[in-house]
């Protein structure tokens, strides 16, 4: 069979496999007319009132089965997709995020010369959303590469035999051709220089097409893993992108609150720079945006369903809404399954709605037992969260904030563990009284993917700017000793540091009497961080260069070193002199004022714990090949250890 004429079939059964895109030398899965785009239209479809199904039904002999499997079709349909924005208006993102947007794709798609633009975010905030909606509007086609799967050609490569050519599915034919000239052995990242291939054609014009643009922008969401190896290959690509770019590109980058923040990774300031990068940074949803939303679906879906669902409660949509952390799709599919009959879930949620509904009722009760059914209603509401809800981490800013800030006040979710009600408390311990915490301190840690003692580590760099009386200051750094303390026994610490965390967070929290609001501070990085890098390179130096002494790090640093600076014979070689001269001698000069401090940026993950902890490691291997779990010798063991120290061993030239 004449393959070409197959292809043909298969162009005109489904167009947008093959034609569209403007280089026909790739797979088609690869390389695609966005597939939001078509839920943007088919969606539109579902807007207009279905009318096909009945008219059908009154004629065609299959009327019923064709019905049902409508009807199963259309509750099967997620309502992420069947609300999907079709228009400014209608997207959950601040406007002038939105604009920001808008700008810059009208900049560059008017002129000849493309531009790159990288959104950032958290995972469903809408960045797609608005690129497609925005797309729409101005009349652009979305061409969006997605990573083709490595199984299919792989096995056709591994057996080395061609498929038999399957004649109902055309379009697979074609696939298959391709692969097997050549095209199945090439990786995700050959392909992926599809950028440099698209600006050379223009799409075809179809039949049916309505006369749709030429105009159009390149998405990228998904990267070959390739680039998280290699982000080079990238920038690589990227470079040759920009000289012959012809079109607009985005990529879009979602925050990971887990610590590895791709973003960064794949497109460091320097190449932003290099190559004139635009960078947008989209925010979670706001609450009050994600309600109108929620309440619009429910409300919409409840009328469509003649009565058999209801418009879903205030308080569920809110405790919903609260438990997505600014994720619209993850409230919109919580919503969704709330709302299916017969579903645990369901149950979960109605018992919660009679929670609340007690709660409620029971306000005109004593404020003793009012403060029990709140602890217990959110209680229920965490419950709650946790099946529906989204995995709620905070970054390191923001949790930071949270303890720093100490927010107190009468509030539903106050906790009342921490402070003993007023007038219980004897009159010489009224100074102690507190109002109630705003935020549960142990959670706060919990959620900043970080150890307790480095959370506290930062605490430590960071509170002094928090407080405003010194009488403060000293019982907090009292109780971050304390802390301290609690976790320097290695035999104890993976138990204890719960603990340690807890005495820090409460402790500080505790401490800050004047609870004034000290408005924005700046957050930094803690400077043992610096300390101790400095510390691992200079006793892999020490060891490198001093290796003849057989000695420890910490001895060569504390003891042979100033002793040898003592000296006035010349040494060996210029490197050990002017290590000895950096690291023997202490120099009240050098270090006039506090070394200069990182900040910490508000979307900063829990990045630095990681390389701390891989520079632990570095360290403890320098000493004495010492697992990390293993206490480190403390320089007057060494002393009791190594008591014969040969110093004659030296000998200058
Ligand atoms: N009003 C709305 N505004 C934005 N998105 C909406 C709205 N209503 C429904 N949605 C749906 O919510 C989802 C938002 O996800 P989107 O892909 O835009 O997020 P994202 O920020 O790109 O995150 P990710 O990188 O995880 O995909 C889409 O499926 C969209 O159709």
């Amino acid at each position: 069979m004449d393959k070409l004429s197959v292809g043909d079939k298969a162009a005109s059964s489904r167009p947008n496999r093959w034609v569209d895109p403007s280089f026909t030398d790739l797979p088609g899965e690869s390389f695609s007319l966005s597939r939001r785009r078509k839920v943007v239209c088919a969606n539109a479809e579902t807007k207009r009132p279905r009318k096909r199904a009945g008219e059908a039904g009154s004629s065609g002999p299959h009327t019923s089965f064709l019905l049902k499997e409508s009807a199963q079709r259309d509750q099967d349909e997620p309502w992420v997709d069947r609300y999907s924005p079709c228009s400014q208006a209608e997207l959950a993102v601040h406007k002038k995020k939105i604009e920001e947007v808008e700008n810059w794709i009208r900049v560059h798609s008017n002129t000849s010369k493309g531009g790159v633009l990288l959104l950032t975010g958290p995972s469903g905030c809408g960045k797609t959303a608005t690129v497609q909606v925005l797309s729409l509007e101005l009349d652009l086609r979305v061409q969006e590469w997605t990573n083709p799967s490595s199984q299919e050609p792989y096995s056709s490569s591994q057996h080395g035999e061609e498929k038999p050519l399957l004649s109902c599915q055309c379009h697979c034919q074609v696939r298959i051709k391709w692969r097997m000239n050549g095209l199945s052995c090439s990786s995700q990242l050959s392909q992926f220089s599809f950028l440099l291939r698209v600006n050379k054609y223009n799409c075809l014009k179809m039949v049916g097409d309505g006369g749709a643009t030429d105009r159009k922008l390149i998405l990228v969401e998904d990267f070959p893993n390739q680039f998280y190896r290699q982000p080079g290959s990238l920038h690589d690509i990227l470079r040759r992108f920009v000289k012959t770019s012809r079109c607009p590109l985005v990529f879009i980058v979602s925050d990971s609150l887990s610590g590895d923040s791709s973003s960064r990774f794949l497109f460091p300031r320097d190449i932003q720079e290099e190559l004139d990068i635009s960078s947008i940074s989209f925010n979670p949803v706001a609450p009050t945006t994600m309600m109108k939303v929620l309440t619009r679906i429910s409300t919409l879906e409840a009328g469509k369903s003649c009565g058999r669902m209801c418009v879903t409660e205030q308080t569920v949509l809110e405790t919903l809404c609260s438990g997505s952390s600014g994720d619209i799709r993850s409230a919109i599919n919580s919503l969704q399954f709330s709302s299916l009959p017969d579903t645990s879930l369901e149950k979960g949620l109605l018992r919660m709605k009679k929670d609340i509904h007690v709660t409620s009722l029971s306000k005109a009760v004593s404020r003793t037992n009012q403060r029990k059914k709140k602890s217990k209603l959110k209680k229920e509401q965490n419950e709650e969260q946790a099946i529906g809800g989204k995995d709620a981490s905070l970054f390191l800013f923001r949790a930071l904030g949270k303890i720093l800030h100490c927010k107190r006040g009468k509030h539903e979710g106050a906790e009342a563990a921490d402070c003993a009600p007023g007038p219980d408390l004897p009159s010489h311990l009224s100074h102690l009284h507190r109002e109630a915490l705003l935020v549960d301190p142990e959670l706060v840690v919990e959620r900043s993917h970080m150890s307790g003692e480095f959370f506290s580590l930062y605490l430590h760099q960071n509170y002094l700017d928090f407080f405003s009386e010194v009488e403060d200051v000293e019982r907090a750094s009292e109780y971050l000793s304390d802390a301290d303390l609690l976790t320097s026994d290695w035999t104890s610490r993976s138990t204890m540091a719960l603990y340690g965390s807890s005495v820090a967070t409460r402790g500080l929290l505790h401490s800050n009497s004047q609870q004034v609001s000290v408005g924005f501070r700046p957050l930094h990085k803690p400077n043992w961080l610096l300390v101790n890098k400095k510390h691992r390179e200079n006793s892999l130096a020490a060891q490198s260069l001093f290796r003849s002494f057989c000695l420890t790090p910490v001895s060569l640093q504390t003891e042979l070193l100033p002793y040898l600076a003592k000296l006035t014979n010349p040494l060996r070689n210029q490197a050990q002199i002017a290590f000895i001269q950096d690291v023997g001698q202490m120099s009240l000069r050098r270090f006039p004022g506090r070394l200069k401090l990182e900040a910490l940026t508000d979307k900063e993950p829990a990045q630095l714990e990681r390389d701390s902890e891989e520079e632990e490691e570095g360290q403890a291997g320098v000493e004495e090949g010492l697992p990390a779990s293993q206490p480190k010798p403390t320089t007057s063991q060494v002393l009791l250890e190594e008591e014969e120290l040969i110093i004659e061993d030296y000998t200058s030239d």
